[in-house]
């Protein structure tokens, strides 16, 4: 790590990434970025239609770019990552060499929860999947995926995260 602090937050889709992110980038008054916003920014394209123009191939060639780019930038900043991002490209070890990987180790059940409510049904992954696929799902993404966010140098388990716990984690994790 250099002298900036890059607090990069993996997990499941729906593990609250994003939503933690930004809560968290508030506390420490650090600019917050997420991945999957990046990406649209730069293509000009929204993420399902990368998927459905593209595929997923492509789509994981444009994030890394996207990851390698915020990881290289001379700030501090609070990156919410896209839930198969450390999985593709090492990105993992992009992330852990120039950031703070934090793990957000959500229950299945909950996420099922969230990604079950019809606003969220804009997700690629799990367009038009009732609440029992959706948890089979998580399940076969966790197993694919878990190898990859255990890599991550703080893990927080449970549904509800706070600023404050996290903060001291990485106070910890500074002076280490
Ligand atoms: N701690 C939480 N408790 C309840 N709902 C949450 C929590 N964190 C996030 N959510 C909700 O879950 C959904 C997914 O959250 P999001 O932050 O987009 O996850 P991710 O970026 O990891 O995919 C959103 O609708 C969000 O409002
Ligand atoms: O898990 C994944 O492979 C993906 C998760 C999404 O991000 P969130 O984890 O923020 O939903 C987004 O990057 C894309 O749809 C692919
Ligand atoms: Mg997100």
């Amino acid at each position: 790590m250099n002298d900036f602090l890059k607090v990069v937050l993996v997990g499941l889709p729906g593990s609250g990434k994003s939503t933690f992110g930004r809560q968290l980038a508030t506390a420490l008054d650090f600019p917050y970025y997420d991945l999957d916003q990046l990406i649209e920014k730069k293509f000009q394209m929204k993420i399902p239609d990368i998927f459905n123009d593209f595929g997923e191939g492509r789509f994981r060639e444009w994030e890394t770019e996207t990851l390698i780019e915020v990881m290289s930038s001379q700030e501090s900043l609070v990156l919410a990552s896209g839930g198969g991002c450390p999985c593709f490209n090492d990105n993992m070890d992009i992330i852990n060499k120039q950031g703070a990987s934090v793990y957000l180790d959500v229950p299945l059940e909950e996420i099922s929860e969230r990604l079950s409510l019809p606003k969220l049904q804009h997700r690629p992954m799990f367009k038009d999947l009732g609440h029992g696929e959706i948890t089979l799902k998580l399940k076969s993404l966790l197993a694919d995926r878990e190898f990859y966010y255990d890599q991550a140098k703080i893990k927080l388990s449970g549904g509800d995260f706070s600023t404050e716990l996290l903060m001291s984690e990485l106070i910890k994790l500074i002076k280490n």
